[in-house]
């Protein structure tokens, strides 16, 4: 049987991209928002939420990580890794004249990853966020009367019947996102690609806040020579100056030396879950 695989939707996001990419014969689902997708999975309507984490120009999606671990804790069962490319798109009534639209719709991702574009060619000219790219490309298909544009990809330029008038519009053309794979427990994701690497993602938070206390944090991963590829703090909401960690640890977290970096973290007063420990994939 086919499992359900739902995405941050409408059809045609850089996430539904990655989804068709990595599960071309499962079942996909789109969801309207991410906190949407990960209550999907939560309550078992599908079997895998598939929602975008960082992005290698603007960072992390604080929401996803956010409800993450405030709201819904699911565990990360994977990684894929996809190239983004960004493009200006309007009704194509209107192609040729984009350069007088009165309001440019995406994720503010992706405005962020196009504002040097957006200030030098349409300088002035008010972004309106959207919960996702291809939705801000299904909303100007709805409005032919309004002169607006999209950014959004290919796909959805294609679903939505919108006309192309700037290609690659992104500031920085090492385009990546990184999406999240969650299910309700830790297990082995059925993959037909071969993965480039494992990693195991941790959240540590401190006992109090000590001189030195992060340094004993990272010492525990130093001496073990685990190789860290990403620290983040974000905030713990219970008062200004409390944080949480989040580390990304190379490497299964089946290697022994991780569990010996968690009992002395423990040791110290840390405490500390794992998100998941978890192959990664690109394309
Ligand atoms: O909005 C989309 O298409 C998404 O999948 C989220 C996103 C937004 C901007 C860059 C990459 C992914």
């Amino acid at each position: 049987m086919s499992n359900k695989i739902g995405y941050l939707g409408p059809e045609a996001t850089f996430t539904h991209m990655a989804v068709n990419h990595f599960f071309p014969n499962e079942i996909r689902v789109p969801y309207a928002t991410i906190p949407d997708c990960i209550d999907a999975a939560a309550n078992g309507e599908i079997d895998y939420a598939v929602v975008p984490l960082e992005n290698a120009i603007e960072g992390s999606v604080n929401i996803t990580i956010d409800y993450l671990i405030h709201e819904q804790p699911l565990t990360i069962v994977g990684e894929i890794t996809v190239p983004v490319r960004q493009h200006l798109l309007v009704h194509p009534d209107r192609a040729e004249t984009w350069k007088q639209v009165r309001a440019v719709y995406s994720h503010p991702h992706a405005i962020a990853q196009c504002h040097k574009f957006l200030n030098s060619e349409l300088k002035g000219v008010r972004t309106e966020d959207m919960t996702s790219t291809s939705a801000a490309a299904k909303f100007v298909h709805e409005n032919p009367e309004q002169h607006i544009a999209a950014i959004a990809n290919e796909a959805a330029a294609e679903k939505y019947g919108l006309s192309v008038v700037r290609q690659d519009i992104h500031t920085h053309q090492n385009n990546h996102t990184k999406f999240i794979v969650l299910h309700k427990q830790q297990s082995y994701l059925p993959a037909k690609h071969k993965p480039y690497g494992e990693k195991t993602t941790w959240m540590i938070t401190m006992p109090s806040d000590y001189a030195g206390a992060l340094y004993q944090v990272l010492a525990a991963f130093a001496w073990r020579k685990l190789n860290l590829s990403k620290i983040e703090s974000r905030p713990m909401k219970t008062g200004l100056g409390r944080y949480f960690f989040l580390i990304d640890v190379e490497g299964s977290y089946a290697e022994v030396l991780q569990n010996g970096a968690k009992m002395e973290l423990e040791a110290l007063g840390c405490s500390v879950t794992l998100l998941g420990t978890y192959s990664c994939f690109r394309f």
